[in-house]
């Protein structure tokens, strides 16, 4: 079972109805046929679903900080699996963020905050490369790490369905901070983990 979402509410459903039943006319379809008569309203669950991260403070997720004294070891979490929107055409891009952070003077988080953080981040029309950035920026101001990392790979539905019509091309951003920006070999150590290369 899936946790129920925070940040639901806030969303106009009665004006998403109203503009998919304008979609559905537009198209030419009937929107009161039987199999689409709910549908308006099943869209309006939908926007209100997967925008839920505009409506909530990722940065909660990190407020709590605890300390193990003097750990500045990296820390990866690899393979979190993401679904966003692309603001470009409000189709969904999916794929895997890999977060890695260096802390300073011991200052850890509880490794599901950081798959919460990509998942709230996630939640709202997004570009690829400012979900990647929003992260890494977010972790940057709440835990002042020695150095961030976040991998982020996905498969745009804009590029496969549509338009250019290239199935399993795959995009892939990182932003990277600290030593991560400064030192290659830390870098380099932290792709070949995330690749799940040992040292
Ligand atoms: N940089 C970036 N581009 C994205 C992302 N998601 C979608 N796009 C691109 O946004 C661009 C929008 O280009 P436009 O020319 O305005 O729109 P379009 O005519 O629908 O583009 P095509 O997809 O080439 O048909 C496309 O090249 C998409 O591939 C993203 O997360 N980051
Ligand atoms: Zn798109």
């Amino acid at each position: 079972m899936q946790e129920p979402l925070e940040g639901r509410g806030g969303v106009d459903k009665e004006k998403i109805e109203r503009a998919v039943r304008m979609i559905l006319e537009a198209i030419g379809e009937d929107p009161d046929r039987e199999g689409l008569r709910e549908t308006p309203r099943r869209i309006a669950d939908f926007y209100e679903e997967v925008t839920v991260g505009l409506r909530v403070d990722p940065g909660r997720h990190l407020a709590t900080v605890f300390h193990e004294d003097h750990h500045e070891e990296m820390v990866i979490v690899k393979d979190i699996p993401f679904q966003s929107l692309c603001e470009h055409h409000l189709v969904p891009f999916v794929g895997k963020a890999h977060v890695v952070y260096i802390p300073r003077d011991g200052r850890l988080v509880g490794l599901s905050k950081l798959a919460r953080v990509v998942e709230e981040f996630s939640r709202r029309p997004q570009l690829q490369e400012r979900l990647t950035s929003q992260v890494a920026d977010l972790i940057v101001e709440r835990l002042n790490p020695l150095g961030v990392m976040v991998v982020i790979e996905a498969e745009h539905m804009c590029m496969t369905m549509r338009g250019v019509r290239k199935p399993g091309s795959i995009t892939v951003t990182s932003a990277v901070r600290g030593a991560f920006a400064h030192e290659p070999a830390t870098r380099a150590e932290a792709m070949a983990l995330i690749k799940g290369v040992s040292r």
